[in-house]
């Protein structure tokens, strides 16, 4: 399945956020890290992605399916969209509110086989030990972990992540990349994620897009993308783009003196 947008519009009211933004293929089994300063526009694309505001121009596509003027129900099937807020004050446990979410585009009868996918997804992101746990009860971290399951339980062909790690330690920062990815490769899906460590999105990331006053600046490999003076000038800091002894890509960075 592949992800395709050209000449994506979208705003709020008289005011234009995102312009003309497209997006050559996008292949399934891609993780994709959406990058850029706060307020460009990245939680905006994806509520325009998933049909949350209106696209005011433009296309996107699901191999050859229109996905701009798709049924709401239809959409929400293909395209997963985890928001920057989450939380939930429920009466529901962690594997109920998994289930719910399972459940939601697909009719309420439950299966012995969606209990399967339930416990499945809670494992791969190693919170099985939360499932009794109400959801409400959570902290900040579990929350926004239990809310990263509740987006991928559903395999959807495209999946929405914005800012999946903002909550989260070092050791669940690593934990939730490496499970999301072996979800990529396992299922196949489109990931995007927003990402605003950008050491972190070159770790798990095979591209980059950078967004910049709701236009696209720059798509490539992170190599490419995290050593463009773009960079430095789009996050008004001053940076470095260094290989670290084991090989790993690392943003020096800096306020411009
Ligand atoms: N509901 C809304 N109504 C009006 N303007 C909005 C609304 N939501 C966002 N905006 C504006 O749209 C612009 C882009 O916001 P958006 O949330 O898409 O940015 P972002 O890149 O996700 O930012 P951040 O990294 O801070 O989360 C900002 O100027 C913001 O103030």
């Amino acid at each position: 399945m592949t992800l395709t947008i050209k000449h994506l519009a979208a705003g709020y009211g008289n005011r234009t956020v995102l312009s003309d933004i497209s997006v050559p293929e996008i292949e399934d089994g891609a993780f994709v890290g959406l990058i850029g300063p706060n307020a460009s526009g990245k939680s905006t694309l994806f509520k325009t992605l998933a049909g949350l505001i209106p696209a005011r121009g433009g296309m996107i596509r699901l191999n050859d399916d229109d996905v701009t003027h798709m049924r709401r129900r239809d959409r929400a099937q293909r395209v997963g969209y985890m928001p920057q807020a989450f939380g939930c004050n429920a009466l529901l446990t962690v594997f109920e509110s998994v289930l719910l979410a399972l459940k939601q585009t697909s009719g309420w009868r439950v299966e012995e086989e969606n209990l399967d996918q339930v416990s499945d997804i809670l494992a791969a992101l190693d919170l099985a030990h939360l499932s009794n746990r109400g959801i409400a009860d959570l902290s900040g971290g579990q929350a926004q972990m239990v809310a990263v399951a509740q987006t991928l339980v559903r395999a959807p062909d495209v999946i929405l992540l914005d800012e999946p790690t903002s909550a989260l330690d070092l050791h669940h920062q690593l934990s939730i990349m490496t499970s999301i990815k072996t979800e990529v490769r396992r299922h196949r899906p489109v990931v995007i994620a927003a990402l605003h460590d950008l050491n972190l999105a070159a770790k798990f990331c095979d591209r980059l897009i950078l967004l910049r006053d709701g236009k696209i600046l720059a798509d490539g490999t992170p190599e490419t993308i995290l050593a463009l003076s773009e960079i430095g000038e789009t996050y008004k800091v001053e940076t470095d783009l260094e290989r670290t002894t084991r090989g790993a890509l690392y943003v020096d960075a800096r306020l411009s003196a």
